[in-house]
């Protein structure tokens, strides 16, 4: 079977081309020739070419070399990950060790042998896929990092709404389907996207974020397919798209709703075709990601309304999550409370607690902007607190105080307590121990909240040795 890949051999003699290409394509898949080492420029912009054989004098009757190390430092310029072989007919040490410093791979003399020119090219064929995986390496190593620096939450659930989100997201993150997550602003797409990649086989390799809400029409391309340098005024360096730091990952598309036809269009092409062009290459990138998708809006009715492709959204709805609003889901308010009390706390380096109240208070409130709101509400509260207690009423709006409530909302108290048995014993013996903890080991406050007398409660302590 013939090696995957291209060769390029440059060489004003049309003999040793025939030659070479005779003896090379038995192994290769592409053997290209040219007498015209001016052609180079060009048939490297057009396709990947892994190793170069270059003649060193290209006029008659040179034998300086100067033309080959003239040629050899225009490709290594033009793509540092090619392997070039320098030939000459006048060969010597000298020649070859300056060749050798001036980038070239390898070096040989004419006339050759079959096994011996053989060697040299499967030797620099090996050196250039080398060359070509630590680039990809470096390449999503960087992208890698940025992902990494910004910081994630647990992606927290009780409610049963949130256990079909959990159990659809570990099936689909088995498969490599296209996820499309739905739901308001701040119901936790991206956490769900984090969950689903990190359940996939997929979570060794990269997980890559964009947000093509906030993406200029200009940028689209370059930012999802890359650029090379030079393919518009500011490409002042090569750029590898977020469509290849994917590889291998996945990729998340943010906020897709929006965008224009020609974008819809493009974006279509490259998750069929499976493959990227960079802006101002002409070269193609075969690219293995899993997509998954984020939405506020109603897809289906964007179609109806002619706004999105009908075709697109095929490809990326594979498996659809609906991620529930809060205000359907009040069962997760006391558990997300307490997680991000806690968070806020270590890091304002605060001990606040919530009251009873103020919990019910946000079991109430219906939060338009979902978890992100009470997240942030629950910041604010802990920055703005003077006592040991967080305020809610400072930090959500006030007429949402007035609403007239149930007590604390009885569907949030009981499912803030998954109950692994019903011995009553235990869970008296678990009450007491939180009522403590609430109060901050003041067994009068504990006591009175636990509807006990101080006497019944020092027997209680006794009895569980607390
Ligand atoms: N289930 C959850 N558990 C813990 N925190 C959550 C959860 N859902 C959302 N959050 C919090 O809300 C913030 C917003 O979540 P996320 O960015 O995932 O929402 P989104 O639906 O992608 O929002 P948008 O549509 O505005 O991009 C997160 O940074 C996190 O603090």
């Amino acid at each position: 079977m013939k090696q995957e890949g291209a060769i390029l051999v440059v060489d004003d003699n049309p003999d040793i081309l025939i030659a070479v290409k005779l003896l090379l394509k038995q192994y290769y898949q592409t053997v290209i020739t040219t007498d015209n080492p001016f052609d180079i420029e060009k048939l490297l912009k057009e396709q990947q070419i892994e190793v170069i054989l270059l003649d060193m004098n290209f006029n008659h009757d040179a034998i300086s070399g100067q033309e080959g190390f003239y040629w050899l430092k225009k490709i290594i310029t033009q793509d540092p990950a090619v392997v070039v072989v320098l030939m000459t007919a006048y060969s010597d040490i000298t020649l070859a060790v300056e060749a050798i410093k001036a980038g070239a791979a390898d070096f040989i003399a004419k006339p050759w042998k079959n096994e011996q020119l053989q060697g040299v090219v499967a030797a620099a064929f090996s050196h250039a896929k080398d060359k070509q995986r630590v680039n990809k390496l470096t390449r999503q190593a960087q992208g890698l990092n940025q992902a990494l620096s910004n910081q994630k939450f647990e992606f927290l659930g009780q409610s049963p709404a949130m256990q079909t989100v959990f159990d659809t997201i570990e099936k689909a993150a088995q498969t490599d389907a296209n996820i499309l997550l739905t739901g308001e602003s701040g119901t936790g797409k991206e956490l769900a996207a984090h969950a689903i990649h990190m359940a996939s086989n997929r979570s060794a390799h990269p997980f890559i974020g964009l947000d093509m809400g906030s993406l200029a029409e200009s940028l689209f391309e370059s930012e999802l397919f890359g650029h090379k340098k030079g393919a518009f005024t500011d490409a002042k360096e090569d750029r590898v798209g977020h469509f290849e730091l994917a590889h291998g990952g996945t990729l998340f598309l943010d906020e897709l709703a929006n965008l224009p036809a020609q974008q819809q269009a493009t974006l279509l092409a490259a998750l069929q075709n499976r493959q990227v062009t960079p802006v101002g290459s002409a070269k193609t990138i075969d690219v293995d990601i899993r997509l998954i998708s984020a939405t506020n809006e109603n897809l289906p009715q964007a179609v109806l309304d002619n706004r999105f492709r009908q075709d697109l959204l095929y490809r990326i709805n594979t498996v659809e999550i609906r991620l529930p609003p809060l205000r359907e889901r009040i069962e997760d308010i006391p558990l997300l409370t307490e997680y991000y009390l806690d968070y806020f706390n270590q890091k304002y380096k605060r001990a606040l607690s919530i009251t009873p109240g103020d919990l019910e208070l946000l079991c109430r409130y219906s939060w338009p902007g979902n978890v992100r709101e009470l997240a942030h509400s629950i910041e604010r509260a802990v920055i703005l607190s003077d006592s040991e207690y967080v305020d809610i009423r400072a930090v959500i709006p006030a007429d949402a105080c007035e609403l007239p409530g149930r007590q604390i909302s009885e569907a949030a108290a009981e499912n803030n307590h998954s109950y692994d048995t019903f011995d009553l014993e235990i869970l008296e013996q678990r009450a007491v121990r939180a009522a403590l903890k609430f109060h901050q080991g003041n067994v009068t406050q504990a006591a009175k909240a636990l509807g006990l007398t101080r006497g019944a409660m020092y027997r209680r302590l006794e009895r569980y040795d607390l």
